[in-house]
């Protein structure tokens, strides 16, 4: 698919997570890989439900430079981060939607486990209900360079799978491509508002 086609979907990927409520106010923010050495990513500070192609800057992934005078995500260290580790990786989605906040806060280790939710297998590679899908949880910071080191560190114990959640903050997953990002976003979502409405049930 080329990048146009690519920018196409994840403009339109956007607009639909604003739908969705996981990107309140100002939150979030989008990309896809633009080649090997850049990535398109959402300007910082706009809304992202109602972007327009014009939104997106290019960033170099070894330097996080962008052009004159924009300013990229403050979160594009996390993005360039990504694309960096995993060749694989052509699409990133992070939101803040009310469940993964809250969800990531409820959960105080270092993992959220899902198992037992047919749902599972919308996650590429998934067969069955009955596998565990890891899903990290680091602690939120404002310091995204340490933070960006941090998860890339956590990797040689254990490897990135489709996401991770940022402590009361929210989750950022990617995909191949935009629609396989779009496909896991959607599932974590469903996921994570199943395990909340279980804990908050099975608590009673
Ligand atoms: C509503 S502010 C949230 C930001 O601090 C950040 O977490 C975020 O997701 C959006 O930042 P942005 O710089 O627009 O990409
Ligand atoms: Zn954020």
């Amino acid at each position: 698919m080329t990048e146009n086609l690519q920018l196409g979907a994840l403009l339109a990927a956007c607009h639909w997570i604003g739908q969705k409520g996981w990107s309140p106010a100002t939150g979030g923010n989008m990309s896809v890989r633009s080649g090997e050495e850049h990535c398109l990513i959402t300007e910082s500070g706009k809304d992202k439900g109602s972007l327009t192609a014009e939104d997106f800057l290019r960033v170099e992934l070894a330097s996080g430079r962008a052009p004159e005078g924009r300013r990229p995500s403050a979160e594009t260290g996390l993005h360039t981060m990504l694309y960096s580790l995993d060749p694989q990786i052509g699409a990133v989605l992070h939101t803040h939607s009310v469940n993964s906040t809250v969800l990531s806060r409820v959960e105080r280790s270092g993992t959220l486990v899902l198992e037992g939710y047919e749902m599972q297998k919308s996650l590429s590679g998934q067969t069955t209900h009955l596998d565990r899908v890891l899903i990290p949880i680091f602690d939120n910071s404002q310091e995204i360079p340490a933070l960006a080191d941090k998860i890339m560190a956590s990797t040689e114990h254990a490897p990135l799978q489709y996401g991770f959640l940022l402590r009361g903050h929210g989750l950022t997953c990617w995909g191949k491509d935009v629609a396989e990002a779009r496909r896991h976003l959607e599932g974590l979502e469903f996921l994570f508002q199943c395990e909340l409405q279980r804990r908050l049930l099975e608590a009673k």
